[in-house]
């Protein structure tokens, strides 16, 4: 994926300015800089829900997953009826509920609305909602927030296990995130920042 040149206002406020960046495909790359200098429009961007005011963007696959900063569950449902709705209804249920146990979902968790969840469950539905839906491309900003030290290594472990050859952008705040995951790293500052 290559974006050439790219800018993007919203109103007067210029957020990406001349941007020029190269993903390269089957790889990680970790995007990071300081809070509000674009990183989440420039996966917007990626994903087609924002146009470029200039630039051009080429090469992203049309089979996207992603996890975006809000989880965007269906709270009456459950975790694998929210997964179903993306994979569709005769997707297997035995794969679904493995991919929740080795984020370590508890079984008997499986079936109760996710609105009863915590929202470290509730983000692991949402990462392995993306996972499984198996994009050529997978999105990923902030995934890992609000996940306990253990939690997070373990979801870290199961992202690197099952996007093994894909492309991955991931948006995080945090060095030891981005070091484990690995990859090229793209840092971002903020407009006026050298
Ligand atoms: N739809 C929008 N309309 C107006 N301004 C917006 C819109 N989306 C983002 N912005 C502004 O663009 C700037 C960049 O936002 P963005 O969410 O891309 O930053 P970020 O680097 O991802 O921040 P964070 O690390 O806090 O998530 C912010 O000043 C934000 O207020």
């Amino acid at each position: 994926m290559v974006l050439r040149g790219i800018t993007k206002r919203f109103g007067d406020k210029v957020v990406l300015e001349d941007l020029n960046a190269r993903f390269l495909k089957g790889q990680t790359s970790c995007i990071m800089g300081p809070s509000g200098c674009g990183k989440t429009t420039l996966l917007q961007l990626l994903m087609g829900f924002l146009t470029p005011d200039e630039g051009t963007i080429t090469g992203v696959p049309k089979k996207k997953s992603a996890v975006f900063q809000e989880d965007r569950l269906c709270e009456p449902f459950t975790a694998v009826s929210n997964i179903k709705m993306v994979l569709g209804r005769t997707a297997d249920t035995g794969r679904i509920r493995d991919h929740l146990r080795q984020l370590g979902l508890e079984e008997a968790a499986l079936d109760k609305p996710v609105r009863d969840f915590s929202g470290g469950m509730k983000r692991r539905v949402s990462i392995a909602r993306a996972v499984l839906f198996g994009g050529e491309v997978l999105f990923l900003d902030e995934p890992f927030k609000g996940l306990d030290a253990a939690t997070r290594e373990q979801a870290m472990d199961y992202v690197k296990r099952h996007t093994k050859g894909s492309t991955v952008l991931l948006i995080t705040h945090d060095q030891q995130e981005a070091r484990k995951m690995g990859g090229q790293l793209l840092a971002m500052a903020q407009r006026g920042e050298p």
